[in-house]
């Protein structure tokens, strides 16, 4: 197989671009399409949502509801194993857990002067809609990931939109999460069409104030097309991952937890940046043979992966490598260095950091706690991962008795004259005129 192989040194910006700017290029391409999506949602409401159900997602029942019922909660429990069950119960044990250490307190207040108060108050939005995907995989764990920091904020309303399967259902173990996090208010549309329903509502779809969750090209598109109308969350596109190792780590390791986030679709990326050729020659050594073992749809996106947005880029020195990884800003972040506590330092952008190599990224995707919706292409420069925050906003909340009052208004006429706001002055000055 083809892997991207480069000396960061020597590497050529258009290759360093490439990585670099990865999604973006993917995400850029569709936006023609998405706003044609977008803009038949908006007019034509639930009957476009069935026409993309059976036109993208090969929906073959002419006639049955958007809306989940009971039953198929019922249909979906009965039919999962006992196994699968348990994996999603420990999960969101540990995720709920994680998760509720976030909440603020209600309302906080400090004394700014002798009579002046100031403060924030906590206040949960009150709708969210919640985006999980299902093209190239089915996510329970992109739903409990959403839904319990969104639970532990306290939103009244949330619902879930995901595509639904050639019969028109949707993924058993999403309805298990779902109900399992008592969420009810399940829809069966995806991909741009689901984010203009919850931007716009339709008959069957209450429109949201915030969308969160990750999705493909069509749901990144689709986000940003709509920021004027809803708020969008954190940007959560093709996964992407970086490996920081030194010579001390293990390369068949390394390949096996490079190959996660590849496998992802061919618009992922992941890459290696080592200052050890050893390892690197190694490693790709056993992303070869790794890929031919896995099932053809991973391995074909794996092979894309390495020869696309992916690679192994080799450094000077781990100093170096963690420049790398600040400019490529890793939606995941795994250090395999001889001490990743003291690497950890020189790293300021990634969406997680994982570290050593006993946490590897498919621990974290699924089940230690930490939230596994992620910025993706770059956007942890700015953003972060998705939290019981993104649920939360704050009103400041002022207090002032009259002794306080008066310890501001010399400085706010002050103000307000050098910058000629005449209205703002009086309300200080002729306060006291009209009695
Ligand atoms: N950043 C994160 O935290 C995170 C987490 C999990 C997954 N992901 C990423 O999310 C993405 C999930 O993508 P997916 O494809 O599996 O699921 P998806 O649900 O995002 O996409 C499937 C939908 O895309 C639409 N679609 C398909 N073909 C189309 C076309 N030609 N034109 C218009 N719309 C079309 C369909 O409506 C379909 O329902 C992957 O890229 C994965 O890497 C990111
Ligand atoms: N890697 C994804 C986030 O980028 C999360 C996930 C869920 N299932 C598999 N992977
Ligand atoms: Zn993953």
């Amino acid at each position: 197989m083809t892997i991207n192989y480069n000396k960061w040194s020597a590497m050529p910006e258009q290759e360093r671009m490439n990585i670099f700017n990865r999604s973006e290029l993917v995400i850029s391409d569709v936006m023609d399409t998405v706003s044609q999506i977008i803009d038949n949602v908006k007019s034509n409401g639930d009957k476009a949502l069935y026409e993309y159900n059976r036109d993208f997602d090969g929906v073959k029942p002419e006639k049955y509801n958007l809306r989940v019922s009971a039953e198929e909660f019922e249909e979906a429990e009965s039919s999962l194993s006992a196994d699968v069950k348990e994996a999603i119960d420990f999960s969101i044990a540990n995720v709920l857990k994680f998760h509720k250490s976030q909440i603020p307190e209600g309302m906080n207040m400090i004394e700014i002067r002798k009579g002046v108060f100031a403060g924030e108050k906590a206040i949960a939005i009150e709708s969210a809609g919640l985006y999980v995907p299902r093209g190239r995989g089915s996510f329970p764990s992109m739903l409990y990931m959403q839904a319990i920091p969104a639970i532990a904020a306290g939103v009244r309303r949330i619902c879930i939109v995901t595509p639904p399967d050639e019969m028109g259902k949707v993924d058993p173990g999403c309805l298990y999460a779902a109900r399992k996090c008592g969420v009810s208010e399940v829809y069966k549309t995806g991909g741009a069409q689901a984010i203009a329903a919850l931007a716009y509502g339709t008959e069957s779809i209450k429109p949201v104030v915030k969308i969160t969750g990750p999705g493909s090209k069509y749901v990144s598109a689709a986000k940003r097309l709509l920021s004027g109308i809803v708020d969008p969350g954190l940007p959560a596109g093709p996964s992407d991952s970086a490996v920081l190792a030194d010579a001390s780590a293990d390369p068949y390791k390394a390949a096996l937890d490079l190959m996660t986030e590849a496998e992802h679709g061919s618009d992922s990326s992941a890459i290696l940046v080592t200052d050890s050729e050893s390892l690197a020659r190694k490693c790709m050594a056993y992303l070869d043979t790794l890929a031919a073992k896995l099932p053809p749809q991973r391995k074909k996106f794996v092979e894309d992966v390495f020869a696309g947005f992916g690679g192994i880029i080799l450094v000077d020195s781990i100093e170096e490598g963690a420049r790398v990884v600040n400019i490529y800003a890793p939606e995941h972040l795994q250090i395999v260095t001889e001490d990743p506590w003291d690497t950890v330092q020189l790293i300021e952008n990634a969406g997680e950091i994982l570290l050593g190599d006993n946490t590897p990224f498919s621990n974290a995707n699924y089940s230690i706690g930490a939230n596994a919706v992620l910025p993706t292409g770059g956007k942890a420069k700015t953003w972060s991962a998705l939290s019981a925050r993104d649920f939360i906003k704050y009103s400041s909340i002022v207090y002032s008795t009259a002794k306080g009052y008066r310890d501001l208004e010399k400085h706010v006429k002050v103000l307000a004259d050098y910058e000629g706001f005449a209205a703002h002055g009086n309300a200080l000055k002729l306060r006291n005129d009209n009695v």
